[in-house]
């Protein structure tokens, strides 16, 4: 690629005039439609590290909705906040410039939920912006939290990856760790409890240890990365897999919703060179964006769209076995699928 060209559509910054907050609002592609993505609302260090993020993660968004088929690309919101937050009794303030920010594109960007935001930040931008924003609770119309669609995904996308390395898709007696116990990671670590599977957690917030022991998991303070596991499920943060975790590593598959996994490409075939199966999260965690889109535009009802969300399972065992048999890594194979 020319390094001196933006590989976005169209990438906005603007301080918003209630708040002061930086809201970056980028457009990586619309050549299959409306551009799709959420709206992250954090601290950063600066404003420079909102963009990287942003213009990372408008990206991958427009790989996901090619690889779920829908007729999107990716877009994508950061708020830039301060140390220290926002005052919450400024919530209000703050999601309105995030709106103006958004209703700027006239429709070429719908927004979603992402870290930070809520299905009740939802409406009020779907209010200022003319509609443009997914998964408003559902009292309103809107199909509300994704959370349990996008876990869903992952474990449709596990099973597949079980099933590429061992021939059966079995959970029961399994070793899987889950890193992050927040919306996603414990509704994973849920079922796989329930299927059998013997499941440790960590997490940054210990005060969530009780919660997820008395769900039946094992906490640990562990490292993860390098505890022997039959499955690793990234559900926090992204950037984890550093060419040092590839390295030391010892789970045989890696599958989460944690967006942007790989701190660089080299992870990827640090993985695939060790043998272990890394499932691409552009992929594993699509689950959501398929269930908001399919509600809210094609008008599916719960039991087409969780078969449309089912569907991650096939298109795992596509990609996977597309990798294999080009003797490329997974992540080569996601690009190929979403670029055909
Ligand atoms: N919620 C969705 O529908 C959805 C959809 C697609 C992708 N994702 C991605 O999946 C991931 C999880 O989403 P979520 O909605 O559950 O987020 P969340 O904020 O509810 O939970 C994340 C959890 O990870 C923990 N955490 C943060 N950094 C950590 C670290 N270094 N080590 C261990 N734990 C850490 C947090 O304390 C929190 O409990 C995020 O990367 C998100 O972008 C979520």
């Amino acid at each position: 690629m020319d390094r001196t060209q933006l590989g976005h559509e169209e990438v906005r910054a603007v301080r918003g005039v209630r708040t002061g907050v930086t809201v970056i609002v980028a457009v990586h592609s619309t050549a299959r439609g409306p551009a799709i993505g959420g709206v992250r609302i954090k601290p950063y260090p600066s404003w420079r590290d909102g963009l990287d993020d942003v213009l990372r993660l408008s990206e991958a968004m427009t790989m996901k909705c090619a690889l779920a088929d829908l007729a999107h690309g990716g877009g994508k919101t950061v708020a830039v906040l301060p140390p220290d937050g926002v005052d919450p009794r400024r919530r209000t303030d703050l999601i309105t410039d995030i709106a103006e920010a958004i209703d700027g594109f006239d429709g070429r960007y719908r927004c979603g939920p992402d870290i930070g935001s809520t299905p009740d930040d939802m409406s009020l931008i779907h209010r200022l912006a003319r509609g443009n924003a997914f998964c408003r609770p559902e009292a309103e119309g809107g199909s509300g939290n994704s959370s349990a669609a996008t876990a869903r995904g992952v474990i449709a996308a596990l099973r597949a990856g079980l099933r590429h390395r061992h021939g059966d898709d079995r959970v029961s007696g399994r070793r899987i760790g889950v890193i992050g116990y927040g919306h996603v990671g414990r509704l994973v670590a849920g079922e796989l409890i329930r299927s059998g599977a013997t499941v440790l957690i960590t997490d940054v917030d210990s005060r969530l240890a009780g919660q997820a022991e008395a769900g039946g998991a094992r906490w640990t303070t562990a490292d993860l990365l390098t505890e022997e596991l039959d499955v690793l499920v990234p559900a926090a943060t992204g950037g984890l897999l550093t060419d040092r975790a590839a390295r030391t590593c010892r789970a045989g598959l890696i599958v989460g919703p944690a967006n942007n996994q790989l701190a660089d490409d080299r992870a990827g075939v640090v993985l695939h060179e060790r043998g272990i199966t890394w499932v691409p999260d552009v992929l594993a965690s699509i689950g959501g964006i398929v269930h908001a889109v399919s509600r809210e535009e094609t008008g599916l009802d719960d039991t087409a769209t969780a078969a449309r969300v089912d569907r991650i399972g096939e298109k795992t065992t596509a990609l996977l076995a597309h990798a294999a048999e080009h003797r490329i890594t997974p992540l080569a194979a996601a690009r190929r699928m979403a670029a055909a």
